[in-house]
């Protein structure tokens, strides 16, 4: 098991790039099964859960190979077949193959799919999509049979927001009869990025980025090149490394609207941001002052960056309260903070932090991706030494996070039972 040792109190100074988009890249992979040929893919990164889909891929008879940044799938031998659990259940993401194996072969059978363990995180949302679209659903023993010979577009209210579903249902509307209108759409830029890809290949779709998407299906979807958005995740984790540490950064390869709401609440806490066409940079002279924070939906303050915000209200002057409003278990970055000497009390989805001047090192464990990531940071900030145990979460989701924090100035070595891996 590799961990990371971390040596607190260096303020990190220098240029940072950011990689690929994580959460852009996996649904296009999976959308390049709607067509027969080769897909390009730029600005991918390199990290596991684009090893991971490649596997998935591939075990259903598509080739793939990289080179540098570039990713080329080759779904000319695709033959689909049960996907089992052993690899739905390595990340959240192998769902999203359901959507166009069922468009273009009219049957998938796939185990439940995995991902971060923050919350229960159903598909029922996809499941009743599917079912709109005409598809017949089924369940047992923790596999989803989906199957439909005559599908055909239909009206689509989602309950909730969700991201997963609002892609899986555009890539399987963009290739049946007829038109489906989306209502009550995830918003997120990843999706306008699936709708840039798909109407590339000779999709029609539109609205992406609003809350009614509507996809007119195709008989026939070609393959195409296409370049990722950058990780606005990863964007403004390395802005709160900045600004916990005291740093002066600048991020190029960034588009600052997908991190707008990250860039508020750093300027209602104190920290300078200077935002610029495709750069922002980051100034933190003074202790950061007091915020409170809600998870939402895109264009709200996004789930995935509330740990690394906790990190950062954990050594503000006064007290915050964060409120988690999408996954009901994604708190567990808050037992391994406290360990490092932070006031945390939970109650429900409520976090009330009470900041602390410095946080100090100590043994914790990433207990997942995006807390993982904190950690990293509460480490650089900390005083002392911190080790990070189950760095393989981190390593799902981040590309060189170490090296590139290193490259900034931060003192981190990733060991393996021990020993410099
Ligand atoms: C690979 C990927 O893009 N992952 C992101 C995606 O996950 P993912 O697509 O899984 O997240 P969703 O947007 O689907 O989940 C949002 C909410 O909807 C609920 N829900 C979802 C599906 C469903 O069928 N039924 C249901 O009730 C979930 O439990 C959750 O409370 O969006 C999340 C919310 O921004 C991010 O944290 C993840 O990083
Ligand atoms: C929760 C995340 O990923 P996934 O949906 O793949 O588990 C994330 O990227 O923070």
């Amino acid at each position: 098991m590799e961990k990371l040792i971390i040596m607190g109190g260096t303020k990190l100074k220098g240029t940072v790039k950011v990689s690929g988009s994580k959460n852009a890249v996996l649904p296009i992979m999976a959308a390049s099964l709607l067509c027969d040929g080769q897909t390009v893919i730029h600005n991918v990164p390199r990290l596991r859960d684009v090893l991971v889909m490649e596997q998935v891929l591939q075990f259903l008879g598509a080739k793939t190979s990289k080179e540098g940044s570039a990713l080329t799938i080759d779904t000319r031998g695709v033959n689909p077949q049960r996907i089992t659990e052993v690899l739905m259940r390595k990340l959240r993401a192998s769902n999203l193959v359901m959507g166009p194996l069922i468009a273009r072969y009219g049957e998938v059978q796939a185990a439940y799919p995995g991902g971060c363990a923050i919350g229960s995180r159903p598909m029922d949302l996809h499941t009743k999509g599917f079912q709109n679209l005409g598809v017949q659903v089924s369940e047992k023993f923790g596999y989803i049979y989906a199957k439909g010979n005559k599908l055909a577009g239909a009206d689509i209210h989602l309950d909730v927001p969700s991201v997963g579903a609002t892609e899986n249902i555009m890539m399987a509307a963009s290739l049946i009869h007829g038109e489906t209108i989306l209502h009550n759409a995830a918003r997120e830029p990843e999706i306008v990025d699936l709708q840039n890809f798909l109407n590339l290949m000779g999709a029609k779709v539109t609205g992406a980025g609003m809350d009614v998407i509507r996809i007119l299906g195709v008989n026939r979807l070609r393959p195409v090149e296409h370049e990722v958005i950058p990780d606005r995740i990863e964007a403004g984790t390395h802005m709160l490394a900045a600004a916990v540490t005291g740093g002066k950064m600048k991020l190029i390869d960034v588009i600052p609207e997908h991190v707008e709401p990250v860039i508020a609440k750093l300027r209602e806490a104190g920290i300078e941001v200077q935002e610029k066409d495709n750069s922002i940079e980051i100034i933190s002279r003074q202790r950061p002052g007091p915020i409170d924070i809600k998870t939402m939906p895109y264009p709200g303050f996004p789930t995935d960056m509330q740990p690394q915000m906790m990190v950062l209200m954990s050594i503000s002057q006064g007290t915050g309260i964060v409120s988690e409003s999408i996954f009901e278990n994604r708190f567990r970055h808050v037992d391994e903070l406290r360990r490092m000497g932070a006031h945390i009390k939970l109650e429900g989805n409520l976090g009330i932090i009470k900041g602390v001047p410095k946080l100090s090192g100590a043994l914790v464990e990433a207990p997942d991706l995006r807390a993982g990531a904190a950690l990293v940071l509460a480490g650089m900030a900390a005083n002392d030494i911190t080790v990070v145990e189950n760095v393989h979460h981190i390593d799902r989701g981040y590309e060189n996070l170490e090296q590139k924090y290193t490259d900034l100035g931060a003192r981190i070595v990733r060991v393996n039972n021990g020993f410099r891996s």
